[in-house]
């Protein structure tokens, strides 16, 4: 296991607001994220406009929502693939899961506490909602930068328009007190564009680069952004899919959450004409992002991506 050396940017207020939109230290640092998705497919950032209060209350909720009776996590169903209340299962053996449409639409997460909580739980749901909309703030600012870093920021203004996100609550039940590390999660890479990850004190989550799995070692107040398929196809290969997993290996129980960018149900993911040249030859035919993410519900494999929409 290699020490994590992943790269880390600065995206704190005082940073950000030192760079407008379109100047040159934001070109520069927009620069700098499309090099670390290129070459790792994966960076934290230092973000502090989430208030650690918030991130606290965050991790604060998830415990009575994960002790809730099964059959009531059960009733939380959703149309979108993966979405809605996943208990454990072979493939995570550990691991249950909330994924939920949204939640930075104050409905919907009044929707998902109402219906985990009769009477309400309004201290959760503005928590859900505020959380769900700070990173999808964020993930406002990146997919911008990286679509500039390519001079094409006409094309941002397109996919931002079809983007939607899904919002996923984790809870890993602690291993067996002295049992061998357990492999929570299977290495995977996400199919969505892109995925901002904050999990507790319990650091579990690898990634793969170099040639070796690296735990990721969170700084204070920072997050893990990773490239996901849909950016990597859209990018024509140039930006890496990040392969990682969670390996539990302390007798302690981990709650993680993330935002999961996802274009929005019959998008085309497609790569641009701009992005096609000698050098870099088409290498994926475009594709319904719904399909996509249909096809791996049935055929779990590695390198689902190629084989789905590889040329
Ligand atoms: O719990 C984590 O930190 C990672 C979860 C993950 O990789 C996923 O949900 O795709
Ligand atoms: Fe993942």
């Amino acid at each position: 296991m290699g020490v994590s050396q992943i790269p880390c940017f600065d995206f704190s207020e005082e940073a950000l607001n030192q760079i407008q939109e379109g100047s040159e230290g934001w070109k520069c640092l927009s620069h700098k994220v499309r090099e670390a998705c290129e070459s790792h497919g994966c960076f934290l950032v230092v973000y502090d406009q989430i208030p650690a209060k918030l991130r606290e209350e965050m991790f604060f909720g998830l415990k009575p929502l994960f002790q809730l009776p099964e059959e009531t996590k059960k009733k939380y169903t959703s149309s979108i693939q993966f979405n809605g209340y996943l208990a454990k299962s072979q493939r995570a053996p550990l691991l249950a899961v909330f994924g939920i449409d949204d939640p930075s639409k104050l409905d919907t997460a009044e929707d998902f506490t109402n219906l985990m909580w009769p009477d309400g739980n309004p201290s959760f749901c503005e928590t859900l909602h505020s959380m769900s909309s700070k990173m999808g703030e964020l993930n406002r600012v990146i997919m911008k930068m990286i679509f500039e870093s390519f001079d094409m920021p006409k094309h941002y203004e397109l996919n931002s328009k079809n983007n939607s996100c899904s919002f996923r609550l984790m809870k890993y039940d602690a291993p067996p007190r002295d049992s061998d590390p357990i492999v929570a999660i299977p290495a995977h890479t996400d199919q969505n564009t892109l995925t901002i990850l904050c999990e507790d004190e319990v650091q579990a989550l690898e990634v793969f680069y170099e040639n070796s799995w690296n735990q990721v070692a969170f700084p204070k107040e920072s997050l893990l952004v990773l490239v996901g398929d849909a950016l990597k196809a859209w990018s024509n290969g140039r930006l890496h899919a990040s392969k990682h997993r969670v390996t539990m290996s302390n007798n302690k129980e981990r709650y993680s959450y993330g935002f999961f960018g996802i274009p929005k149900p019959g998008t085309t993911v497609e790569v641009p004409q701009q992005l096609v040249n000698k050098e870099h030859p088409l290498r994926y035919r475009p594709f319904t992002f719904s399909d996509y993410v249909s096809f791996i519900a049935s055929h779990r494999t590695d390198e689902a991506l190629e084989f789905y929409a590889g040329i």
